[in-house]
């Protein structure tokens, strides 16, 4: 399978790449953010298909804030769903998601045989909903409101669903892999292990050879 992996920083992309070496699959960094990740996944896409060498799929990788009790740090997280949760309007009755809207979905499912896949070579990894969000939750109180929104949501990242919105929207199966670098919650960088998740990233990557 010829795969594209995109992570939203270089650090991530060298970390995915030390476990998966190149014949494997194109790894790139695309940018912080849905819209970067939207963007940088399509225009990936297109060069390969303008080669004659289309992807086959598409996983975005990276770190990610994992919900306490659901994802600890250093754990490995796959998303069965990627969901952009603030695309919506606000209201006084609460937030009113795309999907209600109706402009389309606020929701990309990840491709059940690529999830499956993927389950299979990292059978200790965490599968739940991963949310993107544009602003990373920085205090308990959003933590708690995301929580009930969205209860089987184990993780959240900034690109998922820009990503699947392009692997989707080519006709392409899309994952989303995350390993945890800091609880979701009150913002405390320096209690954030980036070194570990990206180490982990390293080896979920590893175990993908397989
Ligand atoms: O500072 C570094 O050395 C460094 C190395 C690798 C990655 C980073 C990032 O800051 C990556 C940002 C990336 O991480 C995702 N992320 C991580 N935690 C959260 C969170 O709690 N909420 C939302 N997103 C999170 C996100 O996808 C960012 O793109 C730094």
């Amino acid at each position: 399978m010829t795969l594209l992996v995109v992570t939203a920083v270089e650090a991530e992309a060298e970390a995915v790449r030390a476990g998966l070496p190149s014949g494997h699959a194109q790894v790139a960094a695309v940018g912080v953010g849905a819209a970067s990740a939207a963007a940088g996944t399509a225009r990936l896409l297109a060069l390969a298909e303008a080669a004659a060498r289309p992807f086959q799929a598409v996983i975005l990788a990276g770190i990610a804030g994992g919900f306490a009790h659901r994802a600890p740090l250093g754990a490995t997280v796959l998303a069965t769903r990627s969901i952009a949760a603030d695309l919506g309007a606000d209201s006084p009755d609460g937030f009113i998601p795309l999907d209600e809207l109706g402009f389309g979905t606020a929701i990309a499912e990840a491709d059940p045989t690529l999830l499956g896949r993927l389950r299979d070579a990292l059978p200790d990894a965490i599968t739940g909903d991963v949310l993107t969000l544009n602003t990373v939750t920085g205090t308990a109180e959003t933590a708690q409101a995301l929580r009930r929104r969205f209860p089987a949501a184990v993780a959240e990242g900034m690109e998922g669903y820009g990503a699947a919105r392009a692997a989707i929207d080519a006709g392409l199966p899309f994952a989303e892999l995350r390993t945890i670098s800091n609880a979701i919650g009150p913002r405390d960088r320096a209690a954030w292990r980036i070194p570990d998740a990206l180490a982990a990233l390293t080896r979920a990557a590893r175990s993908l050879t397989a």
